[in-house]
């Protein structure tokens, strides 16, 4: 398990591309929507993590309603696993609650399941693996 990356909500991706790619010192490597979700996603690499910047897309959006709730900042870590579907049943049996355990495409070639923050200390946690090779 490694930290993947973490997630951060924003109200607008061209100010906070600027923000960020002056803050690390590099631009983005991608920007990708995710429309599942009702969002954009804006990632820069850093060592072997990664930052993405989350922009809602519309008002139903989880990111709205957390701009909304809570404004501006980190909304949720994501750690990488070698195999979702084993850790999904790991973490039940440890008595972590999903918010869906079924794997769902995510940004940036990943499959992805989020776990309840009631569960994680309040802590929004997101499960990646990378998509097997076609
Ligand atoms: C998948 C694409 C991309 C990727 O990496 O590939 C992404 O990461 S997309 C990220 C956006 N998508 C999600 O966040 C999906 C999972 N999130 C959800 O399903 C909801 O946001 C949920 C269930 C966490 C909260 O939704 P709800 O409608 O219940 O909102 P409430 O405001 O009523 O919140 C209930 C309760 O949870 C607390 N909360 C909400 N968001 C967070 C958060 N990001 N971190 C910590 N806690 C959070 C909120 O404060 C409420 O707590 P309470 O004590 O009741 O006030
Ligand atoms: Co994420």
């Amino acid at each position: 398990m490694k930290i993947e990356h973490l997630g951060i909500a924003v109200k607008s991706l061209e100010t906070s591309d600027n923000l960020f790619a002056r803050l690390l010192g590099k631009e983005n490597y991608k920007q990708e929507a995710v429309q599942r979700e009702g969002v954009t996603t804006s990632f820069y690499q850093v060592g072997d993590s990664k930052i993405e910047l989350l922009e809602a897309t519309n008002a139903e959006s989880p990111i709205a309603k957390f701009l909304d709730k809570k404004g501006e900042g980190i909304h949720h870590i994501a750690f990488g696993v070698e195999d979702i579907s084993y850790e999904v049943e790991r973490l039940k049996k440890e008595g972590f609650i999903f918010i869906s355990e079924e794997p769902k495409e995510g940004a940036d070639n990943k499959l992805v399941v989020f776990l309840h923050p009631k569960s994680t200390n309040g802590v929004l946690v997101e499960l990646c693996q990378e998509k097997p090779l076609k």
